[in-house]
């Protein structure tokens, strides 16, 4: 059997490298780990973590490309190695361009797609923009649905999609994040990032705030907000703020105006995941408008803040280890205070147990993809 995984950003690597890892332990099944590259650096900072080499690499990435530049590259370009290597299936990911557009090149060749975190939703298909409409698009195309959590299945359910072609796994950003730490257990290492201002801060005692933005809708007022937020919480003179900065411009020029001159706040280059995982485990809270972050801090016992106004991940909210708290900087600052002020605050969210995963979806994944195969098999030969 010959499955193509198909990635192209940061968090499409870290959430389908244990996907690659199990398939590639079972016996009988080819994996081609192919990439589109939607994003490069910190997409081969992951990569070279973790050892995945691609198979199939299409350097994708263009300067500043619009959605239809990134769309129509994957249709084709994909669409090209479909046809070469006719896979028996394909695997995408998430919400990405990549992923939405592979599903579609995958359709248009009969070629069955499987969606590992299908089921994520807000309720309006603007947001987040246009990673809703994406992963809806590739629900429509999927013959299998991962769904991470009871959430995502019965809003597959409500949409309509068989339940025989749903399987509950658990998200497989947890299987990353033990995996990472595994490794680095092993090594015997802990890599906080190289900075002198971020040791020394840390090495006084001060309490570490891990913040993280980059997403569109959050470009402009609501990442000058987050940098007012910011700059009030560093001035508590107890705590260091540590911002690793997202390299799109949109984000990286007003961050880096806007708090570059604060002792207290470490702007950081973008974290190899390692690194990120190490600060996560050393963070007290972490402030964000990420998808996968919201995942892998409640999974530390790390109160998480969504800086977001609406979030597809509601699981880690209704089960109190994540706030829903929106742009406004008074707010911001307001939750974070209560957090590093009240120690009854802080334990009810950080001792709740983790909604997204036991860290054994890689290997239900690939049961379910060789389960189905098989079940395929004897059905095609009458037993
Ligand atoms: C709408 C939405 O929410 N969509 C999400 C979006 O991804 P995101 O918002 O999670 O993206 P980022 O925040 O870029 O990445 C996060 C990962 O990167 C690690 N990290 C972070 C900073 C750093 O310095 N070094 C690192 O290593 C960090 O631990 C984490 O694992 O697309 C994904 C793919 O489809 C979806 O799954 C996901 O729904």
């Amino acid at each position: 059997m010959k499955i193509l995984v198909v990635f192209g950003t940061r968090p499409e690597a870290i959430k389908c490298f244990p996907v690659v890892e199990e398939l590639r332990r079972r016996r009988g099944v080819q994996v081609i780990a192919c990439t589109t590259a939607q994003h490069r650096h910190i997409l081969d900072q992951v990569m070279q973590l973790v050892g995945l080499v691609p198979d199939i690499d299409l350097h994708l990435m263009r300067d500043k490309p619009t959605l239809t530049d990134i769309t129509t590259d994957v249709l084709h370009r994909i669409g090209e190695v479909l046809d070469k290597e006719r896979p028996d299936r394909v695997l995408v990911q998430g919400d990405t361009t990549t992923a939405m557009a592979t599903a579609m090149a995958a359709f248009y060749r009969g070629i069955p797609v499987g969606h590992i975190e299908a089921g994520l939703r807000t309720d309006t298909i603007l947001s987040p923009w246009p990673e809703e409409a994406n992963r809806r698009i590739v629900s429509v195309i999927a013959d299998m649905h991962f769904a991470p959590t009871t959430v995502a299945r019965d809003n597959l359910l409500r949409e309509n999609v068989n339940p025989g072609a749903i399987y509950l796994t658990g998200n497989t950003v947890i299987d990353a994040l033990h995996a990472v730490r595994d490794r680095l257990a092993l090594a015997e290492v802990s890599p906080l990032p190289d900075h002198p201002g971020l040791r020394a801060a840390l090495d006084q005692g001060r309490r570490l705030i891990l913040m993280t933005a980059h997403r569109r809708e959050n470009w402009g007022d609501g990442i000058d907000a987050i940098c007012r937020a910011a700059r009030a919480l560093a001035e508590r003179g107890d705590v260091v703020v540590a911002l690793p900065v997202h390299p799109n411009p949109r984000v990286s020029v007003p961050v880096r105006a806007a708090l570059g001159d604060h002792p207290a706040i470490c702007l950081l280059d973008p974290l190899d995941y390692a690194e990120f995982v190490a600060m996560l485990g050393r963070a007290e809270i972490v402030l964000t408008d990420s998808g996968g972050v919201q995942e892998e801090a409640p999974a530390l016992g790390k109160p998480v803040l969504v800086l977001r106004d609406t979030t597809e991940r509601p699981e880690g909210v209704a089960a109190g280890c994540a706030r829903l708290i929106g742009l406004d900087s008074g707010r911001i600052v307001a939750e974070a205070t209560r957090l590093l002020d009240d120690p009854a605050a802080y334990r009810a969210m950080s001792k709740v147990a983790n909604p997204y995963g036991d860290g054994t979806a890689s290997r239900q994944i690939a049961d379910a993809i060789l389960g189905a195969a098989a079940g395929l098999h004897a059905r095609a030969v009458g037993t």
